[in-house]
């Protein structure tokens, strides 16, 4: 994994600037920039969940008070240090994310926002609501945070503090999201058919983000409790929840940065807006709700991407000369990452037992068998509505089967899981492709390797996965040059043709080294061009031992390309044979070809 130069001397030059600023900055600066970093720390956290990860959270808050409340009960009632604190606050915490997130986390739309208003106006109530917790008046003479006999009470003291970890915690998302475990991330919202088909649970990587989200809160609740000695509910209510979204809204939700613009944007207009509201109404309280709505309204109708979306733009019209098509990638020279032991010729790779799918009163696979051996290509094909599509899930597990039995490699895989399976070695590519448009080529590639990695959230943001990292990236180009996209390593994959699109996948199904690799219409919106390097790749691949099942609308290429084919219609199987029997058979000339005889 190769940190950019740039991104190095950017964190380098903001360490500097923000050790250096408070020597331009009085008291009331450096309160306001302690402010801005703890609201920094709960925007990053937004920005990973709600920016990168696609879900949106209206109760962060919360999660900032369940820390506050927890180190301030612990260390005014049981004398603990702020440190002890530190750590019941974050076990506790993160605790609260793990049993929310598995009761709400599975819902879908705009259930899950109004499921987190719910959470997140309870737990502000509790707070409120609990005698032990002090009430509504909350508790006071927290202790401030000692390093050895240095207690930390000054403004200035809390300064360093607190950017140390908005710093550390800047750092550890960077990491994070260019890991292996960052690419499942970015994925998220690609569905968890796509994250299934590289091994992932969708719901599992979910759930951790938003763990990982509220940890971040936790650190700001912590903060927050012992820079100010006190703490009661309102800083914890949903109200200051829509702040922390707004700040990762304004910033940039889709940017790590956006979390420090923002928090800087709506704290210092905050401030501004209050010292001018009573000059122009008596009722300024009330009026700075309105303000801020108006803003937050505005904001979503015209610059949904925040600050950091415009900074971006003009960067990347500033650079046109050097675009994403032009850096190349170099390989790390790590050893390669290891290979599955090719099959012996012959053996039975897949058994498709009387399957039968039904949907209601239809019945979209009807009593289907076939085998597939290694070292082969299998065509399944038919017209229309046959059920190939259907078939192809049932054997991807993205389907539950009706009746009937699949074998993989001899074992029983009926009522496997889509990610079991692919972690058996089924890879496969998608009818409607499936690739993150703003995620590199290399990147997209690398998706497919994940299994083959096994860096998780906290090794990749401390960065310790850089040589699993390499690999994987190696594996990525490999795959990249096998298929003749090097040199469009850094293009985003929505920026590439359809047709190439197509072939992206297939690289991406290559990079988890498959046993069977399932191709689900490949050559659709190529030109002939293209499907002549598509079917060379495919020859080559069943050269190297790899089995492939295909289904695919375009006769002359399949009828080139297979050993064997399988014929589908109205979901039974027609026939099953050579691509000459299959050609000369009438049923299927009636049936598929139209009587032609093609
Ligand atoms: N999730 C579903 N719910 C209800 N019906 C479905 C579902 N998926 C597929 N079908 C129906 O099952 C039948 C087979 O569909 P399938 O997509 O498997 O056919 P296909 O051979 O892949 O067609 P095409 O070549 O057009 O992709 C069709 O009648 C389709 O409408």
């Amino acid at each position: 994994m190769k940190t950019s130069l740039r991104s190095v001397v950017v964190f380098i030059l903001g360490a500097l600037f923000i050790l250096g600023l408070p020597w331009f900055l009085g008291k009331f600066g450096i309160s306001l920039m302690n402010d801005i970093g703890i609201g920094a720390l709960v925007a990053l956290g937004l920005v990973l969940l709600t920016g990168v990860g696609g879900a949106t959270s209206f109760g962060q808050a919360a999660f900032v008070g369940v820390a506050a409340y927890t180190t301030a009960y612990l260390t005014t009632h049981f004398d603990l240090s702020a440190w002890m604190g530190l750590l019941a606050a974050i076990l506790i915490t993160a605790t609260c994310a793990l049993i929310i997130g598995c009761i709400t986390l599975r819902l879908g739309g705009h259930f899950l926002p109004l499921s987190t208003i719910a959470w997140g106006l309870s737990i502000s109530l509790l707070f409120g609501n609990m005698d032990m917790l002090g009430r509504n008046t909350g508790i006071t003479n927290i202790p401030p945070v000692s390093l050895g006999n240095v207690a930390l009470l000054s403004p200035l003291q809390m300064y360093y503090l607190i950017w140390l970890l908005v710093g550390l915690a800047l750092l550890f998302s960077y990491y994070l999201l260019r890991s292996r475990a960052g690419r499942v991330i970015r994925s998220l919202r690609g569905g968890s058919v796509l994250l299934a088909s590289v091994g992932e649970d969708a719901f599992v990587v979910r759930l951790k983000l938003f763990v990982t989200a509220a940890v971040f809160a936790a650190l700001a609740g912590w903060l927050y409790a012992h820079m100010n000695r006190f703490v009661s509910p309102s800083p914890f209510d949903l109200h200051a929840s829509i702040n922390y979204l707004l700040m990762a809204i304004l910033g940039g939700v889709g940017f790590l940065s956006g979390a420090l613009v923002g928090a800087a944007g709506v704290l210092i207009s905050k401030n501004y807006i209050q010292d001018v509201l009573p000059l122009v109404s008596s009722r300024g309280g009330q009026l700075e709700a309105i303000v801020f709505s108006a803003l937050f309204i505005l904001l979503l109708h015209f610059a949904r991407g925040g600050i950091m979306s415009f900074v971006a733009k003009r960067k990347r019209v500033s650079q046109q000369s050097v675009t994403a098509d032009k850096k190349r990638y170099q390989p790390s020279g790590e050893p390669p990452l290891t290979e599955r032991a090719p099959l012996a010729a012959g053996t039975q790779v897949l058994s498709v037992d009387g399957v039968v799918r039904r949907f209601g009163g239809l019945v979209a696979v009807n009593n289907v068998s076939f085998t597939v051996t290694a070292g082969e290509i299998v065509g399944l094909i038919g017209p229309n509505g046959a059920g190939k599509s259907t078939m192809f899930n049932l054997i991807t597990g993205v389907l539950g089967k009706t009746e009937g039995r699949i074998h993989f490699l001899g074992e029983d895989v009926t009522h496997k899981s889509q990610r079991q399976i692919a972690r058996m070695g089924v890879a496969r590519t998608f009818q409607h492709v499936k690739l993150r448009p703003a995620m590199s080529v290399l990147d997209s590639v690398a998706l497919g390797a994940n299994m083959r990695g096994s860096a998780g959230f906290i090794r990749s943001g401390l960065g310790l996965n850089r040589a699993e990292e390499n690999r994987i990236l190696d594996q990525a180009y490999k795959q990249l040059q096998r298929i003749g996209l090097e040199g469009s390593e850094y293009t985003p994959a929505g920026k590439l043709p359809l047709g190439l699109q197509r072939i992206l996948e297939i690289a991406r199904a290559l990079a988890s080294d498959p046993v069977l690799l399932i191709l689900d219409e490949p050559a659709a919106g190529l030109r002939k061009h293209e499907k002549e390097v598509l079917a060379t790749l495919l020859r080559q691949l069943k050269a190297e031992g790899l089995t492939i099942l295909i289904v695919e609308h375009d006769m002359d290429f399949v009828m080139k390309l297979v050993d064997r084919l399988v014929v589908m219609n109205f979901g039974a199987k027609l026939i099953e044979g050579s691509p000459q029997q299959v050609r000369a058979d009438k049923k299927v000339q009636d049936a598929y070809l139209g009587g032609t005889g093609e």
